[in-house]
């Protein structure tokens, strides 16, 4: 068997997608996601001037040898744009090899541990009172774990703050757009959200939320001792993790389950947190590291620990990721959650997919492959069109985590 072609497709949809579909000798093609928000044409170069060329003529069926290629062969490791690049191809061979066994992605990994994959939904508002409301909305639509975010009095512009009940995309320029932080007057307020909302629907659902890298790490161990008496199922990203030893620090002090992941791209980027057992949760997802064949390493990992997967899950992530992690999650043995937000109607028109909601889960369906396809036709119509994730100042003008 052969791969005769591999294209770059890149697409617009309300947000930037990349997909690489693969085609071979026996008919069956299989697509994969390369998106890396607010660097997609990184990925593309990558793609197309470094990767296509080896591809063609190599047999789809040596996922694992063409993984190592690609990983070993490029001598630069490791790093967001190759791991990406690596993850698409990656993602098609799969989709071409359960096709050709005629079966759901999760029956080749080793079959079902679950019926559905819990997600949770992304609850914000500019203030307390808003948020409070759109956790509301949420639990109204069944969900059963819900992250909330707010805006912070006194700060321009705070991540995860959404226009309207939805949480929208945060890459919304041609350049990135400023945004603000205050630490003490995020540990002043953000508390509070949490007592509000626990005051308001009780303890049944699980709330979690995203610290962005903001915090130093005694920071984050302050935040998580204070969000202790809400029972958080996770605080993620509560300091930057390039020093993995950083949350010592912070599990010292809290029993608040943490989460880390979503930003990295390889085994090596969690490997003293998971084996020091300073994490809860990876957050590490199929495009960002490397697709199947390496996240199923770093979840295996993680196992030995009782370390469970939460994988990202946000917009700029494409459905055929959303697919494949569904088909991942429906199989991994160490799951713990799935994030979900929710794609326009143009990108779900533009990747036609099998996996739906029902009851606060995800259900990948049961169609050969992952479930996702791309319609080449609906893609054409949408152009790339340039978009940075936006930067955050402190008060003082020192650049700071957005
Ligand atoms: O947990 C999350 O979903 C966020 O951290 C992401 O939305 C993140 O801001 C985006 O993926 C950045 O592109
Ligand atoms: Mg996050």
């Amino acid at each position: 068997m052969k791969i005769t072609a591999a294209k770059v497709i890149v697409t617009c949809p309300g947000r930037n997608f990349v997909t690489l579909k693969i085609e071979t000798d026996q008919g069956v093609y299989g697509i994969g996601d390369g998106t890396l928000n607010g660097r997609e044409l990184s990925v593309v170069a990558y793609l197309q001037e470094h990767v296509v060329p080896c591809l063609i003529g190599m047999d789809p069926r040596r996922i694992e040898d063409i993984w190592q290629y690609l990983y070993r062969g490029a001598y630069w490791r490791r790093g967001p744009v190759t791991m990406r690049a690596i993850a698409a191809v990656d993602v098609a061979l799969w989709d071409i090899k359960a096709k050709m066994a005629n079966m759901p992605l999760y029956d080749l990994l080793g079959g079902k541990s679950r019926e559905g994959v819990m997600v949770y939904g992304h609850a914000n508002g500019t203030d307390i009172a808003e948020t409070v409301d759109a956790v509301g909305h949420y639990i109204d639509m069944g969900y059963k774990a819900i992250r909330a975010q707010t805006g912070i009095p006194g700060v321009e512009g705070v991540y995860g703050v959404g226009r309207g009940k939805l949480y929208y995309e945060p890459a919304d320029a041609a350049l990135p757009s400023l945004m603000g932080w205050d630490t003490r007057k995020a540990l002043n307020y953000i508390p509070k959200l949490f007592e509000k909302i626990r005051d308001t629907y009780g303890f049944d659902r699980h709330l979690l939320h995203d610290g962005h890298h903001r915090y130093t790490p005694l920071e984050a161990a302050n935040l998580g001792r204070l969000l202790e008496p809400y029972q958080l199922f996770w605080l993620e990203d509560c300091t930057p993790a390039e020093n993995q030893e950083a949350f010592k620090l912070v599990r010292q002090h809290t029993t608040t389950p943490l989460a880390v992941g979503e930003i990295f791209n390889t085994i090596w980027d969690v490997k003293d947190l998971i084996q020091n057992q300073l994490i809860d949760y990876i957050r590490m997802t199929i495009v960002g590291s490397g697709g199947v064949t390496h996240l199923r390493r770093v979840a295996d990992l993680a196992s030995l620990y009782q370390v469970r997967t939460g994988c990202h899950g946000a917009t700029d992530l494409s459905p055929v990721t959303m697919g494949t992690a569904l088909h991942f999650d429906t199989w991994v043995p160490n799951f713990g959650i799935q994030e979900y937000m929710r794609h326009t109607p143009e990108t779900d028109a533009v990747f036609p997919h099998t996996y739906f909601f029902e009851d606060g889960l995800l259900y990948p369906g049961d169609s050969v492959g992952h479930g996702v396809d791309i319609d080449e036709a609906e893609a054409a119509k949408y152009p790339y069109k340039p978009a940075y994730l936006p930067v955050a100042r402190l008060e003082d003008g020192t650049m700071w985590n957005w």
